[in-house]
């Protein structure tokens, strides 16, 4: 079992297909535990020698929980449990009820699973739970110190941040302008599929690959302003894959006394850390000198196609900070950039790959979805502003996020100040996770919560996913902190999944039949990556 908890995305990657974790930082259970309890022991001896002990916490009043042990809290029972976080904090929930704590070390998590609790906290109250805890040392270098939208703590460097992005990037003004970006992803995607058919014995291909990589290519253009060369989008690709790797959570995170014992996988981290600046500022220069009007240097071989007239990287260049006179350097743009394209890769990617594994378990519903499209765009190739008019496409996403939200759980907030939820004390350092997918499933919202059904939001069951009335299925948060990227999102995956099935007849594999187990990485993805048998369909004619 892979040590793994919930974590923000912050200026590092998410991942999707990587089940490729090195055991290096993922310990096994059974050293795990023979770890934690040494080292509790050990820090115990330490702490009564040194006269410490704990935070003071007596007085509050926290959610209940699991008790623990000293030190390690509930670490130890989690490891033993040789469950994935996702699963060991769902077998809790109908213990502990709506809101409890764990205890995982140093870090106090409470987690949020009702509907009102979230409604309150996030959207009533929101300004009181707006904020993002403290970061590891490693995510704070890749983060700059928490300088991307998604780790920065309430205050007016997350307006800045948050501002620039939304009314910049991703207004449906903004939008429209990216549509040959996405149309020429959509083209280039369904060119690998049936390469990648044609070339495998039994006519498969592996689903969430060719969507990742699709969407990060759209992102990286949108970002960078330039539409690179495959090889040198794979080459960022293996990039932000390290990135992910060395940002995975450790054991020192939860337990920093044992900070000592990771000097090598911290010294790895600053190496990828330092490859990520060296790969990254020569395109945030390239674009800087083309803004400029300088020719091209001479002799500079491009891997890149001309520039496009607007990017995400132009609008950082002088953003203006509130309380700050300078503009960001060169370590803050590559976060801020790595924050862009990552905050929709992996979501995107992995919400499609659970879609077209719906499709394939109901034939009905890829049939009614295939009529879908067909009524809006005839023979023509669909595009992303076609996917608007089509209703049952819209129900089918709907319907997938949330069944299969992405994250289970929004990223962690946290408290602006010491306040109360439910009854219970919230101190700030603790760590705020709402967990998404018992919100949207609860039976008191829904009829047949457990059916993946999109029909019923054609038959009078509805639900705003922004979740501003009240929280019946909330796949991109609620609130102050909600998805900026909500729009994009849906475009994206309404649209990758109207291409691949306007494009292909999807069914399951004969010798890897679909199951529905699911494995925490950042996103939540399929545990057995889906590979599904492509029949191509009547090809549709170029746009218009
Ligand atoms: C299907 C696609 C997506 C899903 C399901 C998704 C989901 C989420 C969720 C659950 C959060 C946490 C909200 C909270 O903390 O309460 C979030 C935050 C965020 N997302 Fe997305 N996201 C998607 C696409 C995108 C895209 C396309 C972008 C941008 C290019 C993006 C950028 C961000 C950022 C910057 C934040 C942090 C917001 C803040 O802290 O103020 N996301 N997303």
């Amino acid at each position: 079992m892979a040590f793994q908890l919930p974590s923000s995305f912050s200026s590092s990657s998410s991942s999707g297909e990587y089940s490729d974790t090195p055991s290096s930082y993922g310990l096994t259970t059974s050293t795990f535990a023979a770890f934690v309890v040494s080292a509790g022991l050990v820090i115990l001896l330490l702490q009564r020698r040194v006269g410490g002990g704990g935070k003071g916490k007596g007085a509050l009043k926290l959610p209940p929980g699991p008790p623990g042990w000293p030190i390690v809290g509930n670490l130890l029972q989690f490891a033993r449990s040789g469950k994935q976080f996702i699963h060991y904090v769902r077998d809790l929930q109908p213990i502990y009820g709506p809101i409890f704590t764990l205890r995982m070390g140093s870090r106090t998590l409470i987690i949020v699973s009702s509907n009102e609790l979230a409604h309150e906290a996030l959207v009533d109250r929101g300004q009181a739970f707006a904020s993002r805890p403290r970061e590891n040392p490693t995510r704070a270098v890749f983060s700059c110190n928490k300088f991307t939208v998604n780790a920065a703590v309430h205050g007016p460097l997350w307006r800045s941040l948050r501002r620039n992005m939304v009314y910049n990037m991703l207004s449906n003004t903004r939008l429209r302008e990216f549509h040959d970006v996405r149309a020429d992803a959509m083209d280039r995607l369904v060119d690998r599929l049936r390469a990648e058919s044609a070339e495998s014995p039994d006519g498969s291909v592996l689903v969430l690959k060719s969507v990742r990589f699709a969407v990060f290519c759209i992102l990286l253009a949108m970002c960078f302003g330039v539409e690179m060369e495959e090889a040198t989008i794979e080459n960022v690709d293996r990039l932000m894959k390290r990135v992910l790797i060395v940002l995975n959570p450790r054991l020192d995170d939860y337990l920093p006394l044992l900070s000592p014992l990771f000097g090598k996988q911290r010294r790895e981290a600053m190496e990828v850390r330092e490859e990520q600046i060296r790969t990254l500022v020569p395109f945030i220069e390239q674009r800087r000198s083309e803004l400029r009007g300088d020719p091209p240097s001479p002799g500079k071989s491009s891997s890149s196609s001309p520039s496009r007239s607007f990017a995400y990287l132009d609008t950082l260049f002088d953003l203006k900070i509130e309380g700050r006179k300078s503009a960001p350097s060169h370590a803050e743009l590559v976060t801020l950039c790595s924050e862009f394209i990552n905050g929709g890769t992996d979501t995107t990617a992995t919400g499609v790959e659970w879609g077209i594994a719906r499709l394939i378990q109901n034939p009905d519903i890829q049939s009614k979805l295939y009529a879908d499209i067909v009524s809006v765009v005839g023979d023509r190739v669909v595009t992303g502003t076609d996917v608007e008019s089509m209703p049952y496409l819209n129900a089918f996403t709907k319907e997938l996020l949330r069944l299969h939200p992405p994250t289970y759980f929004s990223l962690t907030h946290a408290a602006v100040e010491p306040t109360r939820l439910g009854g219970y004390d919230i101190p700030t350092d603790a760590n705020l996770e709402f967990y998404l997918l018992p919100i949207a499933t609860n039976p008191n919202c829904w009829t047949e919560p457990g059916r993946f059904w999109p029909d019923r939001f054609l038959t009078g069951e509805e639900a705003d996913i922004t979740g501003g009335k009240e929280v019946k299925m909330i796949p991109f948060g609620a609130g102050r902190r909600i998805c900026p990227g909500l729009t994009m999102g849906m475009l994206h995956v309404n649209l990758i999944l109207a291409r691949m099935v306007q494009e292909f007849e999807w069914s399951a594999h004969p010798s890897y039949p679909i199951s529905f187990e699911e494995q925490l990485e950042f996103t939540v993805v399929m545990k057995n990556s889906l590979r599904a048998v492509v029949k191509p369909r009547k090809k549709p004619t170029s746009q218009i």
